[in-house]
């Protein structure tokens, strides 16, 4: 299958529970002008930073105020558009906020609030709905690999979140081996290879080639500037979901240079 197209890479910061609306106006411009010194080149790669949700307002302001060439996005969307759900966000309120992304399905929110298959692919729905792109996670633990090898698990995740989505609309999907998030022990770029290649596979099969080849596979999971370049090389890995690295704005923007160290 020739699965090879001109798809922009998309470095994305998933910054957690970390920086307050002020902190995070420190960051943006930190890594605004860090791009800008480095002569970034922002039409090879596209620069996504995902805020927790009390920072999203102030971020909005000073990407538009300062045409600072950076997008943003939120951690998480809830699958309904409106109503009595305390504590939720929908994707029209994101959308107000010009956030173009929305992550779903990120494994601390599997683990920690339950998050089903069938869940994330409702608020992957939503997203859609409102024109904002989500970055569907995927990933095994350290147990599946063992019982079923990499690929089984996200493979079948992703089946069953497409399985609640239109045929059409933008989606970026992440794999992130939940082994590798925050420890330190990243995968090589054979293994994240081979599993984003299953999911691309996948990808083909329920939303058909074309989409598959136009869709970004990031690879998330103890992501830094000095093992980007490796993940970078692999043909059907298109970006990166960083956490920890995300927060040190010269790192990050190193991350987001990788096109410098693919040669070496
Ligand atoms: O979970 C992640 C991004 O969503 C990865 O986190 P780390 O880069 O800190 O391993």
């Amino acid at each position: 299958m020739a699965m090879t197209t001109s798809r922009t890479p998309l470095i994305a910061g998933n910054w957690k529970m970390h920086q307050d609306h002020l902190q995070a106006i420190a960051l943006v411009q930190k890594l605004a002008w860090t791009l800008q010194d480095a002569k970034h080149d922002h039409a090879a790669v596209e620069v996504a930073v995902f805020p927790p949700f009390t920072g999203l307002r102030s971020v909005q302001t000073l990407i538009s105020a300062e045409r600072f060439e950076l997008r943003h996005g939120a951690q998480d969307v809830s699958e309904h558009d409106a109503g009595a759900h305390t504590g939720e966000v929908s994707a029209a309120m994101l959308a107000k906020l010009d956030c173009a992304y929305a992550i779903v399905g990120h494994s601390e929110r599997r683990q920690d609030h339950g998050e089903t298959d069938a869940i994330v692919g409702r608020k992957a729905a939503a997203a859609l709905r409102h024109g904002v792109t989500p970055v569907i996670c995927v990933g095994e633990t350290a147990e599946d690999l063992e019982q079923h090898g990499a690929s089984a698990v996200p493979v079948q995740q992703l089946r069953d979140v497409l399985a609640e989505l239109p045929a059409a609309g933008e989606i970026v999907v992440a794999y992130e081996p939940v082994w590798a998030i925050g420890s330190g022990q990243a995968a090589t770029a054979d293994q994240a290879q081979q599993v984003c290649q299953a999911l691309r596979q996948t990808l083909a099969e329920v939303r058909g080639d074309e989409a598959a080849a136009a869709t970004r596979i990031l690879y998330g999971g103890s992501v830094k500037s000095g093992n980007i370049a490796g993940f970078m090389r692999e043909p059907d890995i298109d970006g990166a979901l960083v956490g920890g690295a995300s927060l040190d704005a010269a790192e990050f923007a190193a991350i987001s240079r990788f096109q410098h160290h693919v040669g070496t």
